[in-house]
């Protein structure tokens, strides 16, 4: 199946427009899995098996593994979300963008090494940095639009030919650039604003929608901007207010993020 009909089958099957995060920190793990050599895996496989049923997709972020050394842990969490929950997307968080040779290992690397569905992209290097990808049929790329940090006004904000840079890349996405249908744009929680915006440039393309959360975004505002007709459109991710969801990191960690798994997607299906 491919990512986009991957998706709306998750949205439909778990009622569900949450996205759970995998950003694993060790320096935030309980106490008890801090000094294990699988500390990483035992805790990312926790935490999807006590979100899965909730979660419209998982997104592991490749620098928390990458930093560390780690990839092979990522390869390992990877391959058990396929095998175990093959129906739920799985979205490599690497945000690549290059010429076209290296992206083609870019797309090796996120589609074959570890198996994702989608992987999000920079859009800055044009449509040969992108193309690469689409080469793998049925998966996704997901396209930086309007970043949910304040230093993303810094370029998107810019004002060419009378609108806003981020516009131009939601309109050329939408258009020229899904020749596959598989691509979805990123736009922060913390501007619902601007996910109105694009909503509106877009129709029903999905949008990824990181800034719930640790990054304050309001959920209400958010799911009111950015649904579709269908009440469905977007995916909205959530990593540290979920994964670190108990202050003392106890054994228990696992109950709490799904504590908070499930008011997140009940709180943004009030809305939808
Ligand atoms: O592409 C992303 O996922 C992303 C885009 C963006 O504009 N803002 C953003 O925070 N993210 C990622 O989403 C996650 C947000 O984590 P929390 O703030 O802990 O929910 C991190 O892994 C970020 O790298």
């Amino acid at each position: 199946m491919n990512f986009i009909n991957k998706l709306c089958a998750a949205w439909a099957g778990n009622n569900s427009l949450l996205c759970v995060g995998l950003d694993p920190d060790l320096a935030r793990f309980p106490a008890h899995l801090q000094q294990r050599p699988d500390a990483i895996v035992a805790f990312c496989k926790a935490i999807i098996d006590a979100t899965a049923d909730l979660a419209c997709a998982f997104k592991p972020q490749i620098a928390y593994f990458a930093a560390l050394g780690a990839e092979a842990q990522l390869e390992e969490i990877c391959a058990y979300l396929r095998q175990h929950y093959p129906h739920i997307p799985l979205i490599l968080d690497a945000k690549r963008g290059d010429i076209g040779a290296t992206a083609k290992q870019y797309a090796r690397e996120a589609y074959d090494r570890y198996g994702a569905d989608a992987v999000t992209l920079s859009p800055y290097m044009g449509f040969d940095s992108v193309e690469p990808y689409m080469e793998w049929s049925g998966r996704g790329q997901i396209i930086l639009c309007r970043t949910s940090n304040a230093g993303g006004s810094d370029l998107q904000f810019l004002n060419v030919d009378g609108k806003p840079l981020y516009q131009h890349v939601a309109a050329l996405v939408a258009n020229k650039w899904n020749s596959n249908g598989q691509c979805a744009l990123v736009v922060g929680a913390t501007f619902p604003e601007e996910l109105a915006q694009v909503r509106a440039i877009v129709g029903d393309m999905p949008v990824l929608v990181p800034g719930i959360g640790a990054q304050g975004g309001d959920i209400e505002a958010t799911v009111t901007a950015g649904k579709t007709g269908a009440g469905a459109g977007m995916m909205i991710s959530s990593s540290r207010a979920i994964l670190y969801a108990t202050p003392a990191a106890g054994e228990d960690f696992a109950a709490a993020a799904r504590r908070v798994a499930l008011e997140t997607r009940d709180a943004i299906n009030l809305h939808r």
